[in-house]
């Protein structure tokens, strides 16, 4: 038994101190016990509401607000909260309750529970007309008695008319209460175990639509997600989870491609048969898509593409099934900064004779009209405007499923998520504002996305639905389709509970339900991690094809790219960041010290979560901790805080400096800054919302603009009578000075310095190809999985890779953006040329960057916020990476490397992660490998088999070191 606490960094921000019960089998670490898990900004979910949630400002419902009456031209709503003086928090209440009893609405709990309709008691379940492609039939249950040929005997398929599981309203929501899902989870259990090796089959598309051949494993992605999409179940879809740039993009583009050849091909030789429409109104959620996909085709007349296809469905008998809502073709949904790749991709690798008609859905001027989008074949848009124009949907009482399961499986309350959270959310609450997104496609808000029946919906990156509560999530679930995808290499980041919101987007029964997935997926793991994981395995097996760089086929590497070299290197700080760090970090351990003391750490979990940022941020640069911000909040911003009343000014400030978390990363916000809807985010993360193509704030989704986010320093000037602080801009002031005049020096820009001048050096150099561009003082400590990745942990700088040619270029990582600007500075004085890129940034300008990194020999440097530079980019120009700080999720950063380390990559790769030894980075490194062991299991990758990564109360007093 061990005391837990839980923290998450994804919208439900959770802590919670449990007696768990530990799995067995599981192998610790002395210092690691684990009973919560660690997750990717912040740390860990399960557990307690979101702490900004529970110190009564973060949650609350919009209302009207108070602007005072100069303020005419800044109609923005306020939090009711703002409408009265401010009130000091008191920490002993902080995290426990609002203060006032209000009910609290976390960004998960927005959603009332809603019962599934039409639930009578009787099991619907199953699905009939199951059809796994492997001839092995499917049992459903009627009243309660399940018919499934023994022992899911192959060939054996249940005649679809006996089950007629389409009509069935449990199984139509997916949500059905009291169905037993053992038998047919049995089944694809059975069906993914004779699944287990990696797909061999292989598809290519026939000359003439693709510039560029595939390659052998992309023609094995084919094969496979034409197979999942056409005959395939338990859904019509699935997860290509391949690692980062081995080609998801092109193997979707085949895919479209291929179903509309095939689809060409069909209609020209039954031109004689009135082809019957595929009815894209029946997504798989009011019919039984398996039965509907097997024996319909779809109509296309002679042109290639789905625009004439589909009109002539509606033409025809789609009209029939569906009145109002046009048949479109493929929606790719990504993040905004790969749609500009996605169109790239479509482009270029799609020849003159095939092109599809592509449209990017974005910007204020988008169309309205659902015809519109229904002309195109491919429809690309972001995660931003899908959460904001899509009705989401409702949430189920998964909180009440989690608790129960518990309970009946004899796990400690700790395994469960949800009951802390729910007595401190209380029941939710219904926002009056655009937040009512349960609403239909009659809600004025509801956008052409949602008013169209789509054939395909790809989410790219789909890690971005990982938290199934978020907005998001629900939006994309909304979306109405025939066949679901998610395109993800890292799709579990930081527990197994990432991978129901996947499968509930893919409606693959039955764990899209999520006492099934509890029930079948989690209790396993947590009894025996080993053989729960393996049965995890054959479940992921029937709908994910994932592939690393290491993968073999037929004995050989599925790509041949230039190794990877990772250093890992341990530099020490100079006296005076040493001393600067030993008293912050003496400081962080009394104080966490006396939280544990008082049992108080749950009730201070931001305030932990806010001494390890400033922990991490001292193994930078000292001034990170000190207040340096470029706190580049524009006078857009500085002039309408001058309009709003000082009493909203202390307000907001109240709250902005009330031990916040960024609601939209979840960690302590870095430049925090205040919507005036009341909502704290990192500045880098609104500016995301606000520069995207969809400016709305992602918890409230009250309009976003840069007059209505606030700095500190903003506010504090305007309120500065009532507070009497010292002017922030005079601080930042000295410390820009301090930078130039080189006070504070910090070892990490120093070692990147040494490295840029190194690899400079080495681009001249005439010896620069000894060695292997290993450093001869290095001393391996590990071999990755990977064949091409060596990992190596130096304490010097390390040296590269030849170059003989062209200039080696490097993109260094940091998640700070103040730390990039700390880096500007050096990187100017010593005249590097370098483009920057972060989430402040327009998309066009971050497009632009780069280009120019890419194609312009004198850029040698692109400086990239972790947050806004992770996903999807090629930069292979780049052939050396530096990370400047530790990610709590690995995933994040192996992101961030393969943006070099991909396709198009000539040379090999080295890169650099610098962490300052005897600090918090020290421990950090060793919960990645944790979390790293976590994922592997999920996925048969790793050769033992271990258990979760979890964080635990002696989590936290070891990075602590108390
Ligand atoms: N068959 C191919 N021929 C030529 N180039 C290819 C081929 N397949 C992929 N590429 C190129 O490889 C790079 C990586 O591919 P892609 O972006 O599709 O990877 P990905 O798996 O989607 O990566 P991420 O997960 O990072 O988004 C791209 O520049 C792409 O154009």
């Amino acid at each position: 038994m061990d005391s837990a606490i839980e923290i998450s960094s994804d919208s439900d921000v959770e802590i919670q101190e449990t007696r768990t019960n530990l799995p067995q089998g599981s192998t610790l670490r002395p210092h690691f016990v684990r009973g919560a898990s660690l997750n990717a900004n912040g740390l860990t979910r399960v557990g307690l509401p979101l702490p900004s949630s529970r110190n009564g400002f973060e949650a609350k419902p919009l209302t009207n607000g108070y602007i005072g009456s100069s303020q005419q031209d800044v109609k923005r709503v306020l939090p009711p909260s703002l409408t009265r003086p401010p009130m000091p928090l008191r920490p002993d209440i902080v995290g426990t309750s609002n203060g006032n009893g209000s009910q609290l609405r976390g960004v998960y709990g927005a959603t009332p529970a809603v019962s599934a309709p039409g639930n009578n008691g009787n099991f619907g379940g199953g699905y009939g007309g199951f059809h796994d492609g492997m001839g092995m039939g499917m049992g459903r249950v009627i009243n309660g008695d399940r018919l499934f040929p023994p022992s899911g005997a192959h060939g054996a398929g249940a005649s679809t008319s006996h089950f007629n599981g389409g009509s069935d309203p449990l199984h139509r929501n997916g949500m059905g209460e009291d169905r037993s899902s053992e038998n047919d989870e049995r089944l694809i259990y059975q069906a993914a175990l004779q699944n287990l090796n990696q797909p061999k089959s292989e598809v290519d598309l026939p000359d003439g639509l693709l510039s560029v051949p595939l390659m052998k494993h992309q023609k094995i992605a084919l094969a496979w997600m034409f197979q999942k999409e056409t005959r395939s179940a338990p859904c019509l879809g699935g997860i290509l989870a391949d690692d980062q740039g081995l080609g998801k993009t092109i193997s979707t583009i085949a895919l479209i491609l291929k179903q509309m050849h095939e689809a060409k091909s069909k209609s020209e030789n039954s031109s004689n048969q009135v082809a019957e429409a595929l009815d894209l109104d029946a997504d798989d959620e009011s019919e039984n898509p398996f039965v509907k996909q097997e024996s319909k085709a779809i109509s296309v007349n002679g042109s290639f593409g789905m625009k004439k296809a589909r009109e002539e469905e509606a033409s025809t008998s789609t009209r029939k099934f569906n009145g109002k809502r046009p048949a479109a073709g493929t929606l790719i949904v990504c993040p905004a900064s790969v749609v500009r790749q996605w169109a790239r991709e479509l482009d270029e690798k799609v020849t003159e004779e095939a092109k599809l008609s592509v449209l990017i859905y974005h910007g204020g001027n988008r169309t309205k009209d659902p015809t519109e989008l229904a002309k195109y074949d491919v429809v690309m848009t972001t995660y931003a405007i899908v959460s904001n124009e899509v009705p989401k949907k409702a949430l189920k009482d998964d909180d009440e499923n989690d608790e129960k399961y518990a309970d009946n499986h004899g796990l400690a309350s700790g395994f469960s998520m949800s009951k802390k959270r729910k007595e401190v959310l209380g029941a939710p609450k219904k926002s009056k504002k655009r937040g009512k997104k349960n609403a239909d496609e009659s809600d004025p808000d509801c956008g052409a996305l949602a008013k169209v029946g789509w054939l395909r919906v790809v989410l790219d990156e789909a890690q971005t639905i990982k938290n199934h509560r978020t907005q998001v999530a629900r939006a994309c679930c909304g979306l109405r389709a025939k066949r679901r995808w998610c395109l993800s290499g890292t799709p579990i980041q930081n527990t197994i509970d990432d991978l129901y919101s996947y499968f509930r987007f893919l409606r693959y029964d039955p764990y899209a339900v999520y006492k099934s997935f509890y029930s079948t997926i989690k209790v396993p793991i947590s009894r025996n991690s080993q053989i729960g994981y393996k049965k995890l395995q054959a479940i992921l097996k029937a709908i994910m094809l994932r592939r690393t760089k290491g993968t073999l086929l037929d004995g050989q590497p599925i790509i041949n790219l230039p190794p990877k070299t990772i250093n890992l290197s341990k530099v020490d700080f100079s006296v005076e960041e040493r001393s600067f760090y030993t008293k912050l970090e003496s400081d962080s351990r009394s104080q966490f010290k006396a939280y544990a003391d008082a049992g108080t750490l749950n009730q201070n979990y931001a305030n932990i979560l806010l001494m390890l940022l400033r922990l991490r941020q001292a193994c930078d640069h000292p001034q990170l901790v000190k207040g340096f911000s470029s706190d580049s909040v524009g006078k857009e911003s500085e002039k309408a805080a001058k309009k709003l009343s000082r009493e909203v000014c202390v307000s907001l400030l109240n709250r902005l400096e009330s031990s916040p978390i960024c609601r939209a990363c979840n960690d302590p916000p870095e430049a925090p800054v205040i919507t005036l809807c009341g909502h704290i985010f990192c500045y880098q993360c609104v500016s995301e919302y606000i520069t995207g193509d969809e400016n709305s704030c992602p918890v409230c989704r009250e309009q976003l603009a840069p007059d209505v986010v606030f700095s500190k320093s903003t506010l504090r000037s305007c309120a500065a009578d009532d507070i009497g602080c010292s002017s922030s801009s005079h601080a930042k002031g000295l410390n820009k000075a301090a930078f130039q005049n080189g006070e504070f020096s910090s070892s990490k820009i120093k070692t990147v310095l040494d490295i840029l001048q190194s690899l400079s050096n080495q681009g001249r150099g005439p010896n620069s190809t000894q060695n292997g561009g290993m450093p001869s003082s290095s001393l391996p400590y590990d071999v990755d999985d990977d064949d091409d990745v060596t990992i190596i942990e130096q304490t010097s700088v390390p040296s590269t890779p030849p170059c003989n040619q062209a200039p080696v270029k490097t993109i260094i990582f940091s998640q700070w953006t103040s730390m990039l600007d700390v880096l500007e500075f050096s990187l100017n004085e010593k005249t590097i040329e370098f483009r920057r890129l972060d989430g402040t940034m327009s998309l066009a300008a971050r497009d632009r960057a780069v280009k120019e990194f890419s194609n312009d020999p004198d850029v040698q440097v692109m400086i990239m916020s972790l947050k806004a530079g992770n996903l999807g980019l090629n930069m292979v120009a780049a052939s050396h990476v530096i990370l400047l700080d530790l990610w709590w999720n690995p995933t994040t950063e192996d992101q961030a490397i393969d943006r070099a380390h991909r396709i198009g990559q000539t040379r090999p790769v080295t890169v650099t992660r610098i962490t300052i030894t005897n600090t918090v980075e020290d421990r950090i490194l060793a919960l990645q490998e944790e979390k790293r062991a976590m994922v592997a299991s999920a996925f048969g990758e790793d050769h033992g088999g271990g258990s979760a990564t979890r964080l635990t109360v002696d989590d936290l007093k070891y990075l602590f070191m108390v």
